[in-house]
């Protein structure tokens, strides 16, 4: 059996006094499931991955996160949720006073690892992402796509139940766009429930996966494929 590590009940979301942004969202991140969410700038991914993360509140309907019902959960227990998600949102949030190899060792130092048993391991990702020259560089001296590969290795190097990814290779090259999806493949082989927004069409077709697409505020299964084989997203 594979339960759903998230799920949406008729879910929509409107900030503020503005209009639903996102409107009677059903779906479900079954376990080690890999999904893409597309849909056009402004169509709501990034709101959609906040859901995810129980970061925003949803205005209706219901989100079951582990099998919890996110809205009965204590912050304490909120925390405990987050703990078992990797997440890169766009604005990176890497702590300004740690540098690279301090940041992205962080989640196992939270959890009472000794730098002795992680230090090899984040040496080793943080040469894969190519930030092997940077461990000791502190965030406000990294370019945008060395603080987004940051943010990957960070959040993925406690092995979360489930990624979380909005625009990974936004920022970077498409040869180091390519290492990234294939660590995140990777990570799914092993177990990793992995959801990545993105806008690249190209990201998309390297791998056999499930694909949401967002328009008008609501989620639809699969790529818009249109008659003349264009990809209208
Ligand atoms: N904090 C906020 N307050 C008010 N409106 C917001 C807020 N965040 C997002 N929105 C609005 O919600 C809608 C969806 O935004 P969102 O960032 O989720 O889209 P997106 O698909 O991730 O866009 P992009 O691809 O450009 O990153 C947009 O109309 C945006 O203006």
């Amino acid at each position: 059996m594979h339960p759903d590590i998230i799920s949406f009940r008729d879910v929509g979301l409107r900030y503020g006094r503005g209009p639903e942004v996102l409107s009677d969202v059903n779906l479900s991140l079954p376990q080690g499931s890999f999904t893409f969410l597309t849909g056009p700038s402004g169509a709501g991914k990034s709101s959609l991955l906040k859901l995810c993360y129980l970061a925003l509140a949803p205005s209706r309907g219901q989100i079951t996160a582990f099998g919890h019902d996110a809205a009965l959960l204590s912050n304490a227990e909120i925390q405990a949720v987050r703990r078992r998600i990797g997440v890169v949102l766009q604005d990176f949030t890497l702590i300004d006073h740690l540098n690279v190899f301090e940041n992205v060792a962080l989640p196992l130092r939270v959890v009472g690892q000794s730098r002795a048993d992680y230090s090899q391991d984040v040496i080793e990702l943080l040469q894969w992402v190519g930030l092997g020259h940077r461990l000791q560089a502190f965030p406000s001296t990294l370019s945008g796509g060395e603080k987004q590969r940051a943010a990957i290795a960070r959040a993925v190097i406690a092995k979360p139940n489930l990624l979380i990814a909005d625009e990974p290779t936004g920022n970077v090259d498409p040869e180091i766009g390519r290492r990234l999806l294939r660590l995140f493949a990777e990570m799914n082989r092993v177990g990793t429930t992995v959801m990545i927004a993105t806008h690249d069409i190209h990201l998309i077709q390297e791998l056999d996966a499930r694909v949401l697409r967002i328009e008008n505020g609501r989620v639809f299964k699969g790529l818009n494929i249109t008659a003349t084989g264009d990809i209208g997203i």
